[in-house]
C-alpha cells in the first residue's frame, strides 16, 4: 500500500487495536479536553454582533441537528440581521438580508473550502491524504469538471445515464409503493457514479451498492463530535475514517486496474488519466465530487418527482413537453424502448427546449434545498451592516433567508413553478448558489435531473400517497432541518406507481 493509504490504515487501525483500558483512558482524557474546550473562548475575536443569550454548549446540538430552526431563532431572538454564536472554539457569524448576502457572495476573503472543512467535515481530514482534497487540488478539480461538461462529453453521457435508469427501474416490481427518497436516490447515485468515476465501477452493481453504503456512513458519521473535534477518536469518527479508507481503496483499485489493463475506456477516469493527473488528484476528484453531486442531485430528483406527482396540472404539461421532443419508433422494424428513444434527443434540445422541466427544477430548488452556505473569513476584517466580521471567524448564510422569505416569494412554502425568480433583490434566487462559488456541476446536474425525471414520468403512472395509501393531506413538506436530504416527516410520503405501456 502507498504512503497515502497507510496514513488512513494507521489512523483506523491504531484505534481499533488499542486495548479496552487504553480506549477508556483515551475517551476519559478526551472528555476532559472536550469540557475544557467547551468553556474556552473562541479563537476569533468578538465580532461586535449580537450574541445568543443561551449557553454556547446548546449551540452545538442545535446547529448540527436543527440548523434551520436554530439560525432562524437567532435572528428572531436577537432582533438583528447579523448575530454571532460559538461552536466550541470557533466564532460563527450568521448573516441575513440583502446587504448581508451581497457582502457574503461578493467577498473574495470568504473561503468556501475552509468553511466546509471545519463546519461540515463530510470527509475526515487526514494529513497528507484528504487534506489535499480541500486545498491544492481544488482549481484542478474545477478545470476537469468543466471538461467533463463540454458538449461532446455530455452528449456521450446521455445514453449511458438513460441505460442506468432503464436497468434500475426495470428491476423494480411493475407496480407497488416506493419511498422516492430511497428509490430515486438509488438511481441518482448510480448515474452520479457513471458520470464522475469509472465505467468499471458503474458497471459493477455490488460495488456501487457498497459505495452507496460507505457514503451513507460518511453522512451519518457527520456528528458534532466528528466535525468539531476530528482528533477525538469517537465511534462516529472511526466509522468515517474506515468508510473514507474503503472508498479510497475502491477508487485506487479502479485506477490500477485500468492502467494495468492497457485498455482505454470512454469515461471520466480515462479523461483524468489522459490529462496526466496524478493519482491523488484523480482520487480527490472522484471522492470529493461524489459527495458534492450525489446528495444534492438525489434530494432534488426525489422532490422533483414527488412535487410533479402532487400537481397533476404540471404533470400534464411536462408529459406533453416530453412527448413533443420524443421521437416515435420507426414505423417499420421493432418498437424501440423509452431509454433508446430518449437517447436520440440531442443535448441542445434537453438544454434549450424543455422550459416546463426548467421551471419545475427551479421551483424544486427554491422549496427543497435547505442549504446554509459556510465560509471562513481569511482576512481582512469585513463589515456587514456596520458589524465587523473578524478575520478567522466563520460566516454562514442560510438560503431560507431568500427562498422562504414571504416578501420575496409570497406563500413561500407553496410549490408554484409558474412563479418567476425575484429579480428586484440582489441575489434573489440561489438555487445553484451565487457569486464566486456558484455550482460548478450545474450543467451535468440539470441534464441528469431531466433524464431521470423523463424516464420516470413516461415509464410510470404514479400518485403521491401517505403510509395508509391515501393521498396525503396536507401535502408533504420538505423538512429544512434535515440538512442532507430534506426528507418529509416519516410515513407522510410514498409513490404508488404502475408501469405504463412504454417499455423502459
Ligand atoms: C441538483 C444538484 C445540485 C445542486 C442543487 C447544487 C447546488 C450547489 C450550490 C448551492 C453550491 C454553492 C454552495 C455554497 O455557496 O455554499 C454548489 C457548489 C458546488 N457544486 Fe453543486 N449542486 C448540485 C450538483 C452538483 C454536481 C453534480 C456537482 C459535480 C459534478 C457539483 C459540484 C459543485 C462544486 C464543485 C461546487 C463548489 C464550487 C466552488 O468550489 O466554488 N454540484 N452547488
Amino acid at each position: 500500500m502507498c504512503a497515502i493509504g497507510s496514513h488512513l490504515e494507521h489512523a483506523t487501525n491504531s484505534w481499533s487495536s488499542a486495548s479496552g483500558t487504553v480506549q477508556l483512558a483515551l475517551l476519559f482524557t478526551a472528555a476532559w479536553v472536550l469540557l475544557a474546550i467547551c468553556f474556552a473562548r473562541p479563537r476569533a475575536p468578538e465580532s461586535g454582533a449580537a450574541s445568543l443569550p443561551q449557553h454556547p454548549f446548546f449551540n452545538i446540538w442545535q446547529f448540527y441537528r436543527r440548523r434551520f430552526d436554530f439560525i432562524n431563532s437567532g435572528f428572531r431572538v436577537t432582533g438583528k440581521p447579523v448575530f454571532q454564536f460559538s461552536l466550541l472554539q470557533h466564532r460563527v457569524v450568521a448573516l441575513s438580508g440583502e446587504s448581508g448576502r451581497t457582502a457574503f457572495f461578493n467577498s473574495k476573503s470568504l473561503d468556501l473550502h475552509e468553511g466546509f472543512k471545519v463546519l461540515l467535515g463530510a470527509i475526515p481530514i487526514v494529513p497528507g491524504v484528504t487534506s489535499d482534497l480541500h486545498s491544492q487540488r481544488i482549481s484542478l478539480i474545477h478545470k476537469r469538471l468543466a471538461s467533463l461538461q463540454r458538449n461532446e462529453s455530455l452528449t456521450q453521457l446521455i445514453p449511458a445515464i438513460l441505460e442506468d435508469c432503464r436497468r434500475i427501474m426495470s428491476s423494480w416490481e411493475s407496480s407497488g409503493t416506493m419511498d422516492p427518497f430511497d428509490k430515486i436516490y438509488d438511481v441518482v447515485f448510480q448515474t452520479t457514479i457513471r458520470s464522475l468515476s469509472s465505467a468499471d465501477i458503474a458497471d459493477d452493481a455490488s460495488l456501487v451498492a457498497r459505495l452507496k453504503k460507505l457514503y451513507g456512513r460518511l453522512d451519518s458519521g457527520t456528528t458534532p463530535a466528528s466535525v468539531l473535534m476530528p482528533w477525538l477518536p469517537s465511534p462516529a469518527m472511526i466509522k468515517k475514517l474506515w468508510a473514507t479508507k474503503e472508498v479510497y481503496q475502491i477508487v485506487t483499485r479502479a485506477i490500477k486496474t485500468r492502467l494495468e489493463s492497457g485498455i482505454s475506456r470512454n469515461d471520466t477516469l480515462q479523461m483524468l488519466l489522459d490529462a496526466g493527473d496524478d493519482h491523488m488528484a484523480i482520487v480527490g476528484f472522484i471522492m470529493g465530487l461524489l459527495i458534492a453531486g450525489s446528495r444534492s442531485t438525489g434530494t432534488t430528483a426525489s422532490w422533483l418527482i414527488t412535487f410533479i406527482g402532487g400537481h397533476p396540472d404540471w404533470r400534464t404539461k411536462v408529459i406533453a413537453e416530453l412527448n413533443d421532443i420524443l421521437p416515435s419508433s420507426p414505423p417499420l422494424g421493432p418498437p424501440r424502448n423509452l431509454s433508446t428513444r430518449l437517447a436520440t434527443i440531442p443535448l441542445e434540445t434537453w438544454e434549450s427546449s424543455t422550459p416546463v422541466l426548467d421551471s419545475l427544477i427551479r421551483e424544486t430548488l427554491r422549496v427543497a434545498q435547505p442549504h446554509t452556505a459556510m465560509r471562513k473569513n481569511t482576512g481582512p476584517d469585513m463589515y456587514v451592516d456596520n458589524t465587523v466580521v473578524p478575520t478567522g471567524a466563520f460566516v454562514v448564510y442560510p438560503f431560507s433567508d431568500v427562498h422562504l422569505n414571504p416578501a420575496m416569494y409570497p406563500a413561500p412554502r407553496k410549490f408554484d413553478p409558474s412563479r418567476k425568480t425575484d429579480e428586484k433583490s440582489a441575489f434573489g434566487y440561489l438555487g445553484w448558489g451565487a457569486g464566486n462559488h456558484i455550482c460548478q456541476g450545474q450543467r451535468l446536474a440539470r441534464l441528469s435531473l431531466k433524464l431521470i425525471a423523463s424516464m420516470f414520468l413516461l415509464g410510470f403512472d404514479y400518485e403521491v400517497v401517505d403510509q395508509t395509501g391515501k393521498p396525503p393531506n396536507p401535502f408533504p413538506l420538505p423538512d429544512w432541518n434535515d440538512i442532507l436530504t430534506c426528507r418529509p416527516m416519516a410515513g407522510s410520503c410514498y409513490l404508488k406507481y404502475e408501469r405504463t405501456d412504454n417499455p423502459l
